[in-house]
């Protein structure tokens, strides 16, 4: 064992190494990082912690995670290489969506970001033709916040969340991501079309319940408008 190995070898099951196996356990069991898609990322400070890439996300172990210092002594693009403090012993890489993760820390001050490939998430990118996903009127937009950080929406409050073409490669949809990001700067989370969804949040906590609850609205957002009802009313009620 190396001194690096300390970073992910914790008795505390709140430690980011240990919460990142549980949560894709979770995630797993509800559609979100099956066929090793999707993942979750977290953020202590200076230290980010990442799952490997191209593995059955609800089968990692403590001793399978990256951690790498943040910031970067140069931001990771895609395409170079990354800093780490710690690599596990296995060959393995570091997941291939590090560079949307990192999207969330740099332009979010995001604490975590979940990555999934949800039914519900794909199905909004398909129903939704345009270059947005927008519902109104359901209670779970309160559990949503401003730019995924910041204040609770209101019910009163329109969703809107972007809505980006895929690319073949993962770590290509970094800067639409971040065009998207500034370009809506209240959005929560970014749809891929396709593909799934990023959402992020303070902390873990809120990137998690914050996902379901958008998960939720994609989800009742595509019945309604399979069947035929509106998922914006002008009216205020
Ligand atoms: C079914 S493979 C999906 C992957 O290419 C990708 O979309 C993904 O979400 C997971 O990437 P990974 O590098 O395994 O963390
Ligand atoms: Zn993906």
């Amino acid at each position: 064992m190396s001194e690096a190995d300390n970073l992910v070898i914790s008795q505390d099951p709140t430690h980011p190494a240990n919460l990142i196996p549980e949560l894709c356990r979770l995630f797993y069991n509800i559609g979100w990082v099956t066929g090793t898609g999707g993942g979750i990322c977290i953020r202590d400070n200076d230290k980010v912690y990442i799952a490997p890439s191209g593995v059955q996300k609800e089968r990692i172990e403590p001793t399978h995670i990256f951690v790498l210092p943040y910031p970067q002594v140069q931001s990771p693009s895609p395409h170079t290489d990354r800093v780490f403090l710690r690599r596990p012993a296995l060959d393995l890489k570091e997941s291939a969506c590090t560079p949307l993760f990192w999207n969330s820390f740099d332009l979010r001050n995001a604490g975590s970001c979940i990555h999934t490939h949800s039914q519900h998430a794909v199905m909004a990118t398909l129903l939704w033709k345009g270059s947005v996903f927008t519902i109104s009127h359901q209670e779970m937009i309160k559990g949503v916040r401003i730019g995924g950080v910041g204040k609770a929406l209101s019910y009163l409050d329109t969703l809107v969340i972007p809505i980006i073409e895929n690319t073949p490669n993962e770590e290509d949809l970094k800067d639409s991501m971040a065009a998207a990001m500034e370009e809506y700067p209240d959005a929560a989370g970014v749809l891929v079309r396709r593909h799934g969804v990023y959402v992020w949040g303070l902390d873990w906590q809120k990137a998690k319940t914050q996902t379901e609850c958008l998960d939720y609205l994609f989800e009742i957002g595509v019945k309604m408008k399979l069947a035929g009802l509106p998922t914006i009313l002008e009216e205020q009620i």
